[in-house]
């Protein structure tokens, strides 16, 4: 008999932590997003050192306190991360001379290093050691018509203040600018008094003008996200020679020679690169640009540009005097007025570079085995694939193309196998080896390392098996080139997922997130390619055309909503389209699984002291996966950098364009909830 209450351990803290986070005072049809996170919006405050605060934000700081005690309490670990309080600048001054130097901070620059710069040897040093590219984005990354291979591509430079808006330095991104180049200023002011040279603000501040206007104009000449987000378009394949011959660049009438750029880079790995080798330009326009706006400049901008993107973001390793220059640069970026704790940022660290070591300690540490079978990727898999028959939109071709790239799509849950094994952690590190006392040489020694195990990549094939994240992970992914779905340890958890958890709960959680990775691979993006990764056309122009459409539907309904938290700004329905298809395809296709699930296994008995039914329980569960919040500057800056939707409009735009939310709350046709106009693809 299933009328009886679940009064398990599991069931009784589901019940409890929905109760707590929800506000039962707003009316579900009214605005669900409150009516689901009300609760956990009072009681949770962003703290001083994170710049949004949200489900996953609060799983990743449990994460790293699991991760602290294993990693990050270590003696030797500690002496090494406070080595910089008595190191100084020390340690960046010493590498300075290695990347031909930073010419405002020196004396003397051109008679030391400006007769013999050449633009190629510094984008080459700063890519191939420091993992840094600038100006000229060269890097080896799988070819998209050819998902087994890898291929150098050439693409746009990455830029200071993250996204092009922020150089017209207008209204709030005013203070965002002056911020930067007031960081500029005091970390060459400070190198220059460690090195004991004379200070001149107003030639310092002179020459950071420059660096700026640089850096403005080279931001005019990126591609903007909307110009980038169609693969095909990006795919321009050409010889390195040609790029001599089509992409010229010039600096004080110098030539950049391309075959040389590649020579200084791929001879580190011992890999040769003929003229004749095929590479992608990803971004031709942008080289045009750049080789007109170079023309403005003098070999020493170019290498105090080079040089400052570089140091910027390595202040953080050193002691406190250099952390500070950056203090007031992120409180104007995102908000934070205090730096996380040393040992959260040891953890975080840690992590990202040696993934593996961690993910295996992550997973004996947190990890129950039981979750390795994730049985609802199936259920949801095969509603994606019958849901396909529903579609008046799309032709039988098309169709079948896409059942067979559903069917094709091959998932890793959990971790890889791989990192259980000691010779193979062993062997996947036997390069590195660190110092105890020498923390930023350490951050040196990772980048090198990262850098050249992608440089050495080119002449081998991709190994699809490979994972495309670590275990210790709150996240999911999808590879287009991989066609591969990824839910690491770290997202297998509550509120997301339990054994112990209702399937209302699961389904409403990972569900709908399985659901969005399989979706992605029919996203605007994952469209473009087919069941093996390929960038290759499987659609009829008839769907294609009517995909364009529905989507648009899509584009312009979030384009409506406007962002309190960062001005009243309105979303950017073209860059967030992708994962508004994948969230309104994950929701849909989450709850049919779960209907199924109950259709054969029955309902399922109600929760303590919370009267919803399972149904309304479902997207409860899912609603508060996204509650969250963010300070204004780190709203501002996420509307233009994160491809994702803000949290709130996650849950409004997908349950609005979901009738059965509609009919799980009973909602009126008029209510907020239920649009007249809905929006649906998959
Ligand atoms: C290759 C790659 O990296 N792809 C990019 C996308 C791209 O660049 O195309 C990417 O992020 N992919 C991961 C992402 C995962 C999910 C997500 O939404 N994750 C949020 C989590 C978050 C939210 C608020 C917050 O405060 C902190 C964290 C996020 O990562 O922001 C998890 C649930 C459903 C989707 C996805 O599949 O989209
Ligand atoms: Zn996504």
């Amino acid at each position: 008999k299933n009328d009886e209450i679940c009064t398990t351990a599991d069931c009784t803290q589901s019940a409890s932590r929905l109760l707590e986070n929800m506000d039962a005072t707003v009316d579900p049809c009214d605005n669900f997003y409150q009516y689901a996170c009300g609760g956990w919006l009072k009681k949770n405050i962003i703290p001083e050192s994170t710049s949004r605060y949200s489900t996953f934000d609060i799983l990743r700081d449990e994460l790293e306190v699991i991760l602290k005690g294993d990693i990050c309490d270590f003696n030797q670990l500690k002496k090494c991360i406070f080595s910089p309080y008595i190191r100084g600048g020390a340690p960046l001054l010493q590498m300075l001379p290695d990347v031909f130097e930073w010419p405002i901070a020196v004396d003397d620059w051109e008679a030391h290093y400006g007769a013999t710069w050449r633009l190629e040897d510094v984008v080459a040093r700063l890519n191939e050691k420091y993992e840094t590219q600038l100006l000229v984005n060269f890097f080896v990354g799988t070819d998209d018509r050819d998902s087994n291979s890898h291929i150098i591509h050439v693409g746009q430079s990455s830029l200071g203040l993250l996204s092009r808006d922020y150089y017209s330095c207008s209204g709030a991104y005013g203070e965002a600018c002056r911020a930067y180049e007031q960081f500029m200023v005091d970390l060459a002011k400070l190198i220059r008094t460690d090195r004991e040279l004379v200070i001149n603000e107003a030639d310092i501040r002179e020459e950071v003008t420059r660096v700026f206007d640089l850096e403005k104009d080279i931001a005019n000449a990126t591609d903007t996200p909307e110009d980038r987000n169609n693969p095909v378009l990006l795919y321009n394949k050409m010889e390195l020679g040609d790029m001599n011959a089509n992409f010229t660049l010039e600096v004080e009438n110098k030539t950049f020679n391309w075959s040389y750029l590649t020579a200084k880079i791929m001879n580190t790995v011992n890999i040769t690169v003929p003229d004749t080798e095929k590479i992608i330009n990803y971004s031709p326009n942008y080289y045009r640009k750049l080789n007109v706006l170079l023309a403005k400049y003098t070999k020493r901008d170019l290498q105090n540009y080079m040089v400052w993107r570089f140091a910027m973001n390595m202040v953080v390793g050193l002691s406190r005097a250099y952390r500070d220059t950056r203090k007031a640069f992120r409180k104007a970026l995102s908000g934070t007025t205090s730096e996380a704790a040393v040992w959260r940022q040891c953890a975080l660290y840690v992590n990202n570079n040696l993934e593996n070591s961690v993910g295996r300690l992550y997973v004996q540490e947190a990890f129950s085995e039981k979750s390795k079978e994730l049985e609802m990727i199936k259920d949801i898999r095969e509603v994606f694939i019958s849901n396909l028959d529903d579609l008046t939109w799309m032709d039988a071709q098309t169709k079948k193309a896409a059942e067979e790239k559903a069917r094709a799509i091959r998932e890793r849950i959990g971790y890889s196998d791989n990192i259980m094994e000691d010779q193979f952690l062993n062997n996947e590190y036997k390069d590195l080896n660190y110092s105890s006392e020498e923390y930023f040489e350490n951050i040196l020694k990772n980048l090198e390392f990262a850098q050249k195990k992608r440089l050495r990549k080119l002449r081998v094939k991709v190994n699809k098996e490979e994972w495309v994240t670590g275990a210790a992970v709150v996240n999911a992914f999808y590879s287009s080139s991989k066609n591969q779905i990824v839910f690491p340890a770290g997202i297998l958890q509550p509120p997301f997922f339990s054994k112990g958890q209702t399937k209302s709960l699961n389904y409403g959680g990972i569900g709908m997130v399985i659901g969005h990775e399989i979706t992605h691979g029919f996203d605007d993006n994952g469209r473009n390619y087919d069941k093996d990764g390929d960038l290759k056309d499987w659609w009829t122009p008839d769907s294609t055309q009517r995909f364009l459409e529905l989507s648009k539907c899509i584009v312009d309904q979030y384009g409506n909503f406007s962002w309190d938290l960062a001005n009243g700004i309105h979303l950017n329905g073209n860059n967030t389209l992708g994962e508004n298809i994948a969230d309104n395809g994950g929701i849909r296709q989450a709850y049919q699984a779960y209907k199924n699930y109950v259709a054969l296994h029955g309902e399922e008995p109600p929760l303590p002291g919370i009267n919803l039914s399972h149904d309304q329980l479902f997207f409860l569960n899912f609603a508060q996966i996204w509650c969250g919040t963010h300070r204004p500057k780190q709203a501002i800056n996420s509307i233009k950098v994160d491809v994702h939707s803000p949290g709130k409009f996650r849950v409004l735009g997908s349950l609005q364009n979901f009738p059965e939310f509609a009919r799980a709350f009973k909602c009126s046709k008029n209510s907020y909830m239920v649009p007249e106009n809905v929006c649906r693809v998959w």
